[in-house]
């Protein structure tokens, strides 16, 4: 028997209200509503230096890489090899499934304990005010095929395979990304294997949508957070009005591509734990464009959930967090949110 907890089972414990998970019907709307009104977010600063970019493969690609992890927590990619004709189609299924009129996307409602399907972003809950957001988790091909076929009863093959195409090549550069970030951390190939066993990795696939709106100055895409994982890999439609990082002394920096192609790779919690701190796991949050609808592909990428987590040894240095299994710290994140790090302090 295998009692290897998956990411899908990490969220059975803590379920949610209906209004919670099912998203306005955004096309029904011709004013932004006080549900959905920001107290003024403050704009992005245009004057900061573009997000690094790291092309796979260049001489350079390291040294990049460890400034870029050390400094800003995120880097953007080029020099893979996800063709744009696969990240166009990822889009293009994305933009068909979002279309659909709400009563045919809550067939594949995600349930109240659930973590795969449609609905509103699950960190919803932490926050007074709703983002104008829809989105749609997948974690693994069973609940794939489900909700595909709940969507489109006749004609759901297109759609799987797409996604399924596209998770086989993400889960691949991640375990790239996985091997040039502990290379820079100075760990050994035992741990690259323990950090990157395709067979037991944690990922989840997560479509986003941001629907076009009256108001977008007073409106939030995505709210202020970090990803819970080692990174995500996000692919984005366009280049207005989208991601922004939270850069330390400066403020909100735009994140959109750099390059055609080009993908967003946004470090997350367990690396910041990894590297004791070292490595930022940068806050972000999405705004929404000013003009027509985005679309972003975010692939959320980890070690096993049965994995412990210990920061490396850095001489000198204490030991900011206390070790912790990745499943022990998704629950501690679920609970806290935004404040689940300091939770882990060492004292
Ligand atoms: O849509 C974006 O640009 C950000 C998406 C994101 O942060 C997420 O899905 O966690
Ligand atoms: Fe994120």
């Amino acid at each position: 028997m295998n009692f290897t907890t998956s990411l899908r089972d990490s969220y059975a414990g803590a379920p949610l209200p209906l209004h919670l998970i099912t998203p306005l019907d955004f096309r029904s709307i011709e004013a932004l509503p006080a549900s959905h009104r920001w107290p003024d977010p403050p704009g992005p600063d245009q004057s900061e230096q573009p997000v690094p970019l790291v092309s796979l493969g260049s001489p350079q690609a390291a040294k990049i890489l460890n400034h870029a992890c050390r400094e800003w927590g995120v880097f953007q990619l080029t020099g893979h090899d996800i063709s744009l004709g696969l990240l166009e189609d990822v889009v293009c299924h994305a933009r068909r499934l979002f279309e659909l009129p709400l009563a045919v996307k809550t067939r594949a409602l995600r349930s109240a304990s659930g973590g795969t399907g449609y609905g509103m972003a699950r960190m919803s809950r932490f926050f007074d005010k709703f983002m104008w957001h829809e989105g749609f988790t997948i974690m693994d091909c069973c609940s794939l095929g489900q909700d595909a076929r709940a969507l489109w009863p006749q004609d759901y093959i297109p759609f799987c395979d797409t996604i399924q195409k596209y998770q086989n090549k993400m889960k691949k550069l991640c375990q790239l990304i996985t091997q040039l970030i502990l290379d820079s951390l100075g760990l050994s190939p035992t741990d690259f294997v323990e950090w990157s066993n395709p067979g037991t990795a944690s990922t989840a696939l997560q479509l986003n949508y941001y629907p076009p709106c009256p108001d977008p100055a007073h409106a939030m895409g995505l709210a202020p957070h970090t990803d819970t994982l080692s990174f995500t890999v996000l692919h984005q439609d366009r280049c207005a009005g989208g991601l922004e990082i939270l850069k330390g002394g400066t403020g909100w920096v735009p994140a959109a591509p750099l390059a055609r192609g080009a993908l967003v790779v946004i470090l997350g919690d367990l690396v910041h734990i990894l590297s004791n701190g070292a490595y930022a796991s940068v806050v972000h949050r999405a705004r929404v464009p000013e003009t027509g609808d985005r679309i972003s592909v975010a692939y959320f990428y980890g070690p096993s959930m049965d994995l412990e987590i210990t920061p490396v040894a850095v001489e000198g240095e204490e030991q900011r967090f206390r070790s912790v299994t990745v499943k022990d710290y998704v629950k501690l994140k679920e609970k806290y949110f935004n404040d689940a790090l300091s939770q882990l302090a060492a004292s």
